[in-house]
């Protein structure tokens, strides 16, 4: 049993302030103002008690991403599943919820089950995999949804593509409603998006490069809002970059359809003018936007128009990403810098609570995709985490965890991250060590 002393506990489910909290086979045990040592002696029943002063720390749900690429099967070579799960349990997730475009596309129910098995043989944080919308993901014909949905799937993706053909959108919405499942939009229009490289604005102009307009995400997103209100299906809207998206899902919300939306981290951190030719780890899809696009994103995420965070990790390796701004494959990797980066440039200068953090990062996402965490009541599983705001790690290609390196925080120094990581009740990280279960059981 573990006895946490004194800790800063944000819970989104319900207050902040100092606690003392007991962790007991697995799930939270107690979470007062106080305890007696006779009280915790009682509630451990003869078991050994570690205790930890929590002067200084935070405790939080753990953190669930709701948008990661583990590329396994297929593209290894960028992550695999044990990659990704010890990247995630480093930044502080304690689940992850697995895009489904990998090689070959997570289609089949066998696929799924592969997922969740290499996630729980990793025992680190729990993976949750996602199917995809289409066979194969080639936009026509639909996954068999409740096969896939038995095999653990906890929604429907084609994402790194857009559903072009409206009515496949349509059907698979249609189609979802039997799951309960929500269909994860991205939403592009591919033929405004054609060979772009970055946002289409005065930053691209001045470094020559082909343009993505904010009107290639919108106008998908208006589609698939309307398509969601006439078929009354469940929809999350994948990395939201730009003001109209914005103002599109705060109407839609008004209307009460069925609609989450995501934003990404570093759409909140960077904006089209940090982005140089030679850095192409801010090379990402949808592109790093405007001052104007990045102030309407963050005041979505604090009036709720926009759900929750999630960091759209996605691995590529290094040759990839050494090729021309042009050419390079688009994607940022984000378990490991997300929380820290976040911490120190949105939180800390008190722009967003570190309850809304905790809401939006771990409570949101749980409740959308159906899964446990996201609360500090007792009775709820131990998935936490003990997060230092004093913690400096300088990012390095040794330093990370994930077989990539496509971080814009490469060689810098962040500051605030998880010293301690518990899944099921059991350390998953120490100091900043990594403790895998081994035996692969944990998390089924
Ligand atoms: N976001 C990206 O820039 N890349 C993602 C695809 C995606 O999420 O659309 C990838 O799979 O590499
Ligand atoms: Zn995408």
């Amino acid at each position: 049993m573990w006895w946490l002393k004194n800790i800063y506990a944000v819970d989104p489910s319900g207050s902040c302030g100092k606690r003392d909290i007991l962790i007991r086979e697995g799930k939270i045990e107690a979470n007062a103002e106080r305890l007696s040592p006779e009280e915790v002696a009682e509630r451990a029943g003869g078991e050994p008690v570690e205790s930890l002063n929590g002067e200084g720390k935070y405790l939080f749900p753990g953190f669930i991403d709701a948008h990661t690429h583990l590329r396994e099967p297929g593209q290894e070579a960028k992550e695999d599943i044990a990659s990704g799960a010890a990247a995630a349990v480093k930044g502080g997730f304690t689940s992850i919820i697995a895009m489904a475009n990998t090689e070959p596309p997570v289609d089949s129910r066998g696929l799924v089950e592969f997922v969740r098995t290499q996630g729980a043989r990793a025992g680190l944080a729990r993976v949750y995999p996602l199917g995809t919308v289409t066979k194969g993901m080639r936009g026509r014909e639909l996954v068999e949804m409740l096969d896939l949905k038995e095999g653990g799937a906890v929604g429907f993706s084609d994402d790194g593509h857009n559903l072009q053909n409206s009515e496949v959108m349509r059907l698979a919405l249609e189609y979802a409603k039997l799951t309960g499942l929500p269909i994860v939009s991205h939403s592009e229009d591919e033929n405004l998006a054609c060979g772009g490289a970055m946002h289409r604005g005065k930053a691209a102009a001045r470094l020559g490069l082909k343009g993505i307009p904010s009107s290639a995400e919108s106008i998908m997103v208006a589609r698939d809002l309307m398509l969601a209100a006439e078929t009354g299906g469940k929809i999350h809207l994948a990395h939201i970059s730009c003001r109209e998206s914005v103002r599109l899902i705060r109407e839609a919300k008004e209307r009460g359809l069925d609609v989450s939306a995501e934003v990404n981290p570093h759409h909140l951190l960077f904006t089209d003018r940090d982005v140089d030719l030679f850095n192409t780890s801010l090379k990402v899809n949808p592109p790093l936007r405007s001052e104007e696009d990045q102030e309407a994103l963050l005041t979505g995420l604090l009036d709720g128009t926009l759900d929750m965070l999630a960091t759209d990790h996605a691995p590529h390796v290094w040759e990839e990403k050494a090729r021309p701004f042009a050419e390079a494959p688009f994607g940022i990797i984000g378990l490991e810098t997300a929380l820290a980066a976040v911490w120190q440039r949105l939180v800390v200068p008190g722009k967003l609570s570190p309850k809304r953090l905790a809401e939006v990062w771990s409570l949101a996402p749980a409740r959308r995709f159906g899964l446990p965490g996201g609360t500090l009541r007792p009775g709820s599983p131990a998935d936490l985490v003990l997060f230092d705001p004093e913690w400096r790690e300088r990012i390095t290609s040794d330093s990370l965890a994930s077989k990539a390196q496509n971080t814009p925080f490469l060689g810098q120094e962040l500051q605030g991250f998880p010293t301690l990581v518990w899944v099921g009740g059991e350390p998953v990280l120490r100091g900043r060590q990594l403790c895998p279960a081994g035996d692969g059981v944990r998390h089924r």
